[in-house]
C-alpha cells in the first residue's frame, strides 16, 4: 500500500510554514485526512499543531547549547541525528493509510537544498518501496517580492532546479506571497517570471540602476581610480554570469511557477491539485462508501 506526501521546501521566510496550514485547512475543509510532521527544529509556534514534531526528537536550541554550533550548523546535526534515528519516522508514519496526504514542513537553511547530501538520503528512505513507500512530491517555494530584484530572483530558480535535481522525485515550485506583488507587476511581465525568460535581465530596473551608479555600461568607462575599475569589472563578469545562468534555467525549461495566494482558498485548491497529479493520489484511493453526514451535506445543495 503506498502512502502520499508533500515536502514543503524553500528558503527562510518564503511561506512554507504558513502554506502548510492553508493547506492543512483546505483538506481539512474537503473532508481529506491529512498528518502534519514538522522537520523545523527551530520552529516555535504552528497553526495546526503538527503530528509529529522533529523536537520531540532534538530540538536545535539544545543542540546548540550543548554542542556550541551555530544554527546552520545545528540544524545539520539535528537532520544527521533523524538520520541515525529514523525510527522516529517510520513508527509515526507506518500505519497511515493511502488516505492521508502527508505534510512535511522543512526548514529554511538554504544549504540543506543545495549542498548536503542529507534531504536526498531522506527522501530516499520516505520513498523507498519496501519501506514506508510514500509516493512524494517537493514543493519549493520562492517568494515573488523576489521579481523585484531579477538577478535575486534568477539565483532563488537555480536554487530551486539545484533542489529538483538532488532530490529527483516530481517537484512543483511556487512562487508564494501574491499578494505582496500583485499590485507592483503587470500580468505581462508577471508571465516572464512564472516561465523564467532570461530577457529579464536585459531590461531590469535595478540593472539600469546599478549601471547608472557605476557610471556608464561599466565595461569601457574611463575611470581615475583603478579600485573603481576593478569594481565595476567584477560588476560586468557578474552580469556575464548572470546572464548564462538566467541562459541556462530559460534553454533547459526545467523550472516553472505556480502562483500562491495563500488567502485565497481556490489558490490553494489549485496547488493541491498539482501535487494531487504528481503523485497520482486520486488514481489510488478505494471508491468508499459516503458517511451518512455527507449524504445530509448533499441534500441541503
Ligand atoms: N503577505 C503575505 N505574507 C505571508 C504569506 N505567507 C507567509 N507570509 C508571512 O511571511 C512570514 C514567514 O512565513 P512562514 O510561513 O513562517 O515562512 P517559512 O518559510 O515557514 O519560514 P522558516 O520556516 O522560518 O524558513 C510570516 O510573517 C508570514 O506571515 C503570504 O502569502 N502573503
Ligand atoms: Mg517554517
Amino acid at each position: 500500500m503506498s502512502k502520499f506526501g508533500a515536502m514543503i521546501m524553500g528558503p527562510a521566510g518564503a511561506g512554507k510554514s504558513t502554506f502548510c496550514a492553508a493547506l492543512i485547512t483546505h483538506l481539512q475543509l474537503n473532508r481529506r485526512s491529512c498528518f502534519y510532521v514538522n522537520l523545523d527544529p527551530a520552529a516555535e509556534s504552528f497553526e495546526h499543531s503538527p503530528d509529529l514534531d522533529i523536537k520531540d526528537l532534538i530540538s536545535l536550541e539544545d543542540v546548540m547549547e550543548e554542542m556550541g554550533l551555530g544554527p546552520n550548523g545545528g540544524l545539520i546535526y539535528c537532520f544527521e541525528f533523524l538520520m541515525e534515528n529514523l525510527d522516529f519516522l517510520t513508527d509515526a508514519l507506518e500505519s497511515l493509510t493511502e488516505e492521508y496526504l502527508i505534510i512535511f514542513d522543512m526548514p529554511g537553511q538554504i544549504e540543506l537544498y543545495t549542498h548536503v547530501p542529507i534531504l536526498p538520503a531522506l527522501v530516499k528512505f520516505l520513498a523507498r518501496a519496501g519501506s514506508l513507500d510514500i509516493r512524494l512530491c517537493a514543493a519549493y517555494l520562492l517568494e515573488a517580492t523576489f521579481v523585484v530584484d531579477r538577478a535575486k530572483f534568477f539565483a532563488g530558480t537555480l536554487s530551486a532546479m539545484s533542489a529538483m535535481i538532488m532530490l529527483e522525485v516530481p517537484h512543483i515550485n511556487i512562487l508564494s506571497k501574491m499578494d505582496l506583488v500583485k499590485d507592483q507587476v503587470r500580468k505581462k511581465d508577471l508571465k516572464r517570471f512564472i516561465t523564467p525568460d532570461s530577457g529579464l535581465l536585459e531590461d531590469d530596473p535595478a540593472e539600469a540602476a546599478r549601471r547608472a551608479y557605476e557610471g556608464g555600461n561599466g565595461e569601457d568607462d574611463e575611470m581615475a581610480d583603478p579600485q573603481d575599475r576593478a569594481a565595476v569589472m567584477r560588476g560586468a563578469g557578474f552580469r556575464r554570469l548572470n546572464k548564462a545562468v538566467a541562459g541556462l534555467i530559460e534553454n533547459f525549461s526545467m523550472v516553472s511557477y505556480l502562483k500562491l495566494d495563500v488567502q485565497d482558498e481556490e489558490s490553494v485548491g489549485a496547488i493541491l491539485s498539482y501535487i494531487d497529479d504528481c503523485i497520482q493520489y486520486h488514481e489510488a484511493q478505494e471508491p468508499r462508501e459516503m458517511k451518512d453526514e455527507e449524504y445530509e451535506g448533499m441534500d441541503e445543495e
